[in-house]
């Protein structure tokens, strides 16, 4: 055994040598394994490790490799069996037994642990340990029982509900369970029961295991127990489509993963037959063989646990029974059935002497989507429904005889609307989902995106209608954009990720730092162009006249009171406290640095110079971004004058451009000081922080209008350093204090 065997908790069965009697414990195991039974645990306080090992090799032979088995304690003897290549799974440990931590040392990885855990107490101490230690847990007991007549306190389904909602890991609900209780348990949560007496001391075990295994799959098909709710899943629901190829993209296994990925699930796909096949109709089938097929099912179901099931195009009645008999196997907790017989174009995708076979499939689904023709043909009717009553009495009719779930859909209807029903006869439910009808052609692979993304929002959520309501809102949306997909000159595909896209949750959205790395690189031209200026270069080394730096310094001063009034611009449209705050306190920190020039550098006194013309095309760039109320393109047009001034100045008191900067003798000393400052550099990060992450959870299109206002800004600090030794008019004025 390379890896270990996909670990199938639903139904356990414990052993009990003393009520399973004269037929031996072999035998009861080879029934109850018949009858359903996942997993069984080898239970003999009594036996010596020798006569264990023994009962091992009977189990083995058995069970033949239609069930894990596992030990209760005896973790030497486990050891042991798997040293001489029995295929024993691992050991179930109760609190009184080795150490989990020690079996998990001695067994390895590969093999499973189970841990008896009734309290808070034994959950926090499983919580301590390393992931991995513990495969599942088992808790109780449920009921009192005979079987064990030390347990603790009863549980109670509710107290079971509990302690398998307050731990991530698998709970098995033991001791005194009833096959009336299955349905109940699993809707708290449970990973699966187990029974002891209920299977041992049956007069037919086999019987007694299907009873149990198929309470186990029927719960749905009972009302919710009151206020037992399954916690929803908190990781990716894993989906599994099995369904027929479409090489255009649009229907079948293709749609039905762009689909499940669209909803938020991870996809699989089993292919039973290929089609050629593009938006104009369906040219020609091949069908594999079906040992193939089912090769393909047991791969998943030997590594993989689904989370819900797709089933779609099934092509001829062979095909179908493989696929029911691994649904029987396997009993994936979400199973929805597309009956996918015609195509959107009119051709046959299913042999007219399978209807009937289909139909023998229905029971192994929780949910059936059938069109109005499909719709017609499983509820025997002499012609699919003229009107929305007559598809809801075939669709009511089609639960009741069958028990299954049916989403009736509006799509073919003729009409102003497109309306979808689910009803279950069983719960007497019927709940309808108005839609007007979308003006479109994009209409090929509706069923099948439509079934895929509700079997993967009912894993998600845990509830059907929720399921049904999320994965229409969704397609409807996706209906709406096919045709800007352009694919095809028939009915064209729907545009599954029109509304991720949209929302810019794009895969290919970048983060953050992304996007700050992104737009520093993209103005590296700008940046070398500004540290090769000779103002640059004059003012690092202290060469710089007097003149050109008071021009710059008045200019400067310019910039700063206008630029305040765009950042506070920003304060007004920020969408948060936070962002607010922090372009208020930028547009006093300007207005300070204005006054701070006039008081150190230029005097009161000097009369305002006119604005150089790079000093207005940057005011009028900044002006026209706060004009146009865009607060993502306003900020990312603000933030140059931060980032630049603070690289700047922070090299310049590294020494970057020469030792020069760093002399205290230095004629600017106290100018330079000002963008080395620490705060100043804190702002910088800040205006950084809140600018890249508004551009990353952008659209592409905004986050690009951000970027070239970003690199516009630049370019204007640009000319706004060359200013001072290319404009010809200097104002005369005072002297420029050293
Ligand atoms: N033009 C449309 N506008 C809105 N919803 C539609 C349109 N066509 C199909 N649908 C919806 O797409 C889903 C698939 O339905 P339908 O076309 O009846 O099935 P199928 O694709 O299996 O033939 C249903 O939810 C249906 O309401
Ligand atoms: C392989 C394959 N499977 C299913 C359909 C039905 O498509 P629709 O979702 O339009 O009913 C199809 N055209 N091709
Ligand atoms: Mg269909």
């Amino acid at each position: 055994m390379s890896a270990r065997r996909a670990l199938d908790l639903s139904l356990t069965l414990v052993t009990d040598a003393a009520q399973c009697g004269a037929r031996g414990v072999a035998s009861v195991v080879a029934d109850a394994v018949a009858g359903g039974v996942r997993t069984v645990q080898l239970r003999d306080k009594a036996a010596s490790d020798t006569e264990v090992l023994r009962q091992l090799e009977a189990l083995a032979d058995a069970i033949d490799g239609r069930a894990t088995l596992l030990v209760n304690d005896r973790l030497e003897v486990v050891a042991a069996a798997r040293r001489a290549g029995l295929p024993v799974d691992g050991v179930h440990l109760g609190q009184g037994d080795v150490p989990v931590l020690r079996a998990r040392d001695v067994l390895g990885a590969d093999a499973i642990v189970g841990l008896t855990a009734n309290t808070a107490a034994h959950l926090e101490v499983v919580e301590r340990m390393p992931r991995g230690t513990v495969d599942y847990l088992g808790v109780g007991v449920i009921r009192p029982t005979a079987t064990k007549p030390d347990h603790p306190p009863a549980l109670g389904i509710e107290g079971f509900a509990r302690i398998a909602a307050a731990n991530p890991l698998p709970c098995v609900a033991i001791g005194g369970v009833r096959a009336e209780d299955v349905a109940d348990l699993r809707a708290a949560g449970a990973a699966g029961v187990a029974v002891v007496s209920a299977v041992c001391a049956a007069a037919d075990p086999r019987a007694a295991a299907q009873e149990f295994a198929r309470a186990w799959t029927n719960r749905e098909r009972r009302p919710a127990a009151s206020g037992a709710v399954r916690p929803p899943q908190a990781t990716v629901p894993r989906v599994l489509s099995i369904a027929g190829s479409d090489p255009s993209g649009g229907a079948g296994i293709q749609a039905d993963l762009k689909a499940i990925a669209a909803t938020g699930g991870y996809g699989m796909a089993v292919i039973t037959a290929l089609t050629a096949q593009n938006t104009r109709g369906v040219r020609a089938v091949h069908v594999p063989p079906a040992t193939f097929l089912a090769e393909q099912l047991d791969a998943i179901a030997d590594d993989i646990a689904v989370d819900a099931v797709k089933i779609g195009m099934l092509a001829n009645t062979e095909v179908i029974r493989t696929v029911g008999d691994w649904l029987a196997r396997t009993r994936p907790p979400v199973v929805v059935l597309d009956p996918v017989m015609v195509a959107t174009s009119g051709d046959r995708l299913l042999d007219a002497d399978a209807e009937a076979a289909l139909r023998d499939l229905l029971p192994h689904a929780d949910l059936v989507t059938p069109n109005l023709a499909e719709l017609a043909v499983l509820a025997g009717a002499d012609a699919p429904a003229g009107t929305w009553s007559e598809a809801i009495a075939q669709a009511e009719a089609l639960s009741a005889t069958t028990g299954v779930r049916v989403l009736a859909k509006g799509g073919h209807l003729g009409g102003a609307d497109a309306p979808d029903a689910l009803v279950d006869a069983a719960s007497a439910r019927l709940v309808e989902y108005p839609g007007e009808r979308i003006a479109t052609t994009a209409t090929h692979g509706t069923g099948c995106s439509l079934s895929s993304a509700i079997a993967t929002r009912r894993a998600a959520t845990g509830d059907w209608e929720t399921a049904v309501a999320e994965a229409r809102r969704w397609l409807r949306e996706s209906l709406r954009h096919g045709e800007t997909l352009r694919v095809g000159g028939g009915h064209g595909p729907v545009h599954h990720f029109a509304g991720l896209w949209e929302r810019g949750g794009l895969a290919t959205a970048p983060t953050p730092a992304e996007v700050e790395a992104d737009w520093w690189d993209g103005i590296a031209d700008v940046r070398r162009g500004i540290d090769e200026l000779p103002f640059i270069r004059g003012l690092a080394d202290g060469t710089l006249e007097r003149e050109p730096f008071r021009f710059y310094l008045a200019q400067d001063a310019l910039y700063l009171r206008d630029y305040a009034r765009v950042l506070a611009v920003a304060a007004a449209l920020a969408p948060d406290a936070t962002a607010q705050a922090f372009w208020a306190r930028s547009a006093e920190g300007a207005i300070a640095g204005e006054l701070e020039l006039h008081r150190s550098w230029l005097g009161r006194t000097t009369a305002p110079p006119d604005p150089a013309p790079a000093t207005t095309a940057y005011l009028d760039h900044l002006a026209a971004a706060g004009a146009r109320v865009d607060y993502p393109v306003l900020i990312a047009a603000l933030l140059p004058c931060f980032q630049l001034y603070a690289d700047l100045g922070a090299r310049l008191a590294a020494g970057e451009f020469g030792p020069a900067a760093l002399d205290p003798a230095h004629p600017y000393a106290s100018w330079l000081a000002t963008y080395a400052d620490p705060g100043f550099a804190v702002a910088n990060r800040q205006a950084i922080d809140l600018v890249s992450a508004t551009a990353a959870h952008a659209t592409p299109e905004v986050r690009e209008r951000m970027r070239r206002a970003h690199r516009r800004s630049s370019e204007h600090e640009l000319a706004f350093f060359a200013a001072p030794l290319t404009t010809s008019a200097i104002a005369p004025g005072e002297e420029v204090p050293a």
